[in-house]
């Protein structure tokens, strides 16, 4: 069915604003010239934390979570911590964009629509140690799947000058616009929420940053971690399993790691400094789509 709002209401209590939602999409203060992302921290781990607190006492238990401000996994993190009575599965960070840019690119040099350029994902934080990864993608040329290394053979651009330009792309947004990316922002968010929504195409996955309690990669529970994500039909996501992880890429991967439990740590450290207690660490349980699971797979977000 069509959307079609028939109310729109502005507000700054979030109490108000989070209401029975049943999506969010949380923003925040942007980055300037010269900045990392991850420079915002300190300003926006406040806001995420009263988001956070007023999700969880208003939103509907099922709210899908779409965090947008930066640096958005770690801010996802904070707003799953503060609402310990939603699944911390259900928040997610925006890294579609970096997955489009880096569709983009291959379109671009392979002169093949971006469309028909399938299954390429971004791994980690949507920061410059993001892995964005052609490993198992494909591009559609006429009835054929012919796999990205296949038609681009200049390894070197793959593991060089692509990853950087995908990587960097954000800041030289904001160095040529001083403004960071907007329009194609705005669509990552509408192509993230629609897949959650209705469900990713058989075979076919998407980049998600998601909670990474369970996931196959070796890559620590308690993060939000871009991982390839597929989507059923009711929106239950999960992380694609048995994809091969190259040195190459093992190396990225624990790289990006390691900065988002830096993260993690200092956000943690902010918060307890700027508040006089933290609440405790709640476990939650794990949700795929709307089925609860057993507690043997119970994930909480630790602030360890
Ligand atoms: N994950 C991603 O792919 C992307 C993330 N971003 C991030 O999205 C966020 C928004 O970027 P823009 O729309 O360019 O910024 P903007 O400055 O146009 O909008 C930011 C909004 O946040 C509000 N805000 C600022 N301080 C606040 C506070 N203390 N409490 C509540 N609201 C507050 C402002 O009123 C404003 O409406 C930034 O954090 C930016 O880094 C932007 C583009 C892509
Ligand atoms: O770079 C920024 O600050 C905004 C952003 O996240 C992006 O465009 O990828």
């Amino acid at each position: 069915m069509p959307f079609a709002p028939t109310e729109v209401t502005m507000t700054t209590n979030p109490l108000v604003t989070f209401k029975d939602v049943d999506y969010a999409i949380l923003l925040g203060m942007p980055r300037r010239e010269g900045m990392q992302r991850k420079d915002l921290l300190r300003a926006n781990v406040g806001i995420f934390k009263e988001q956070g607190d007023a999700l969880d006492r208003v939103a509907k238990k099922s709210v899908k979570v779409v965090v947008v401000g930066n640096p958005a996994n770690t801010n996802a993190l904070i707003c799953a911590h503060y609402a310990p009575s939603i699944p911390s599965r259900q928040f997610t960070a925006l890294t579609r964009l970096d997955e489009n840019r880096a569709k983009a690119q291959l379109a671009s040099c392979t002169g093949v629509a971006v469309e028909n350029v399938k299954n390429v994902c971004i791994w980690g934080n949507h920061s410059n140690t993001q892995l964005p990864d052609v490993a198992h993608g494909y591009l559609v040329a006429g009835d054929r799947e012919v796999p990205v290394a296949d038609y681009v053979a200049d390894k070197s651009y793959l593991q060089g000058e692509f990853i950087k330009t995908v990587a960097m792309r954000g800041a030289a947004i904001i160095a040529a616009r001083k403004l960071s990316s907007a329009m194609s922002a705005a669509k990552a968010v509408a192509d993230h929420v629609r897949d959650w929504h209705l469900g990713t195409p058989n075979g076919e996955f998407v980049s998600m940053a998601v909670i990474s309690d369970g996931n196959m990669y070796g890559v620590p529970p308690g993060l939000v971690y871009s991982f390839p994500v597929a989507i059923d039909k009711k929106g239950g996501h999960r992380i694609v399993s048995g994809l091969d992880v190259s040195p190459f890429a093992r190396a990225k991967l624990d790289a990006t790691t390691a900065e988002l439990q830096e993260e993690k740590r200092e956000a943690f450290d902010h918060i307890v400094h700027q508040v006089a207690a933290v609440p405790a660490v709640t476990a939650k349980p794990v949700m795929h789509g709307a089925q609860p699971a057993t507690p043997a797979q119970g994930s909480s977000v630790s602030t360890n």
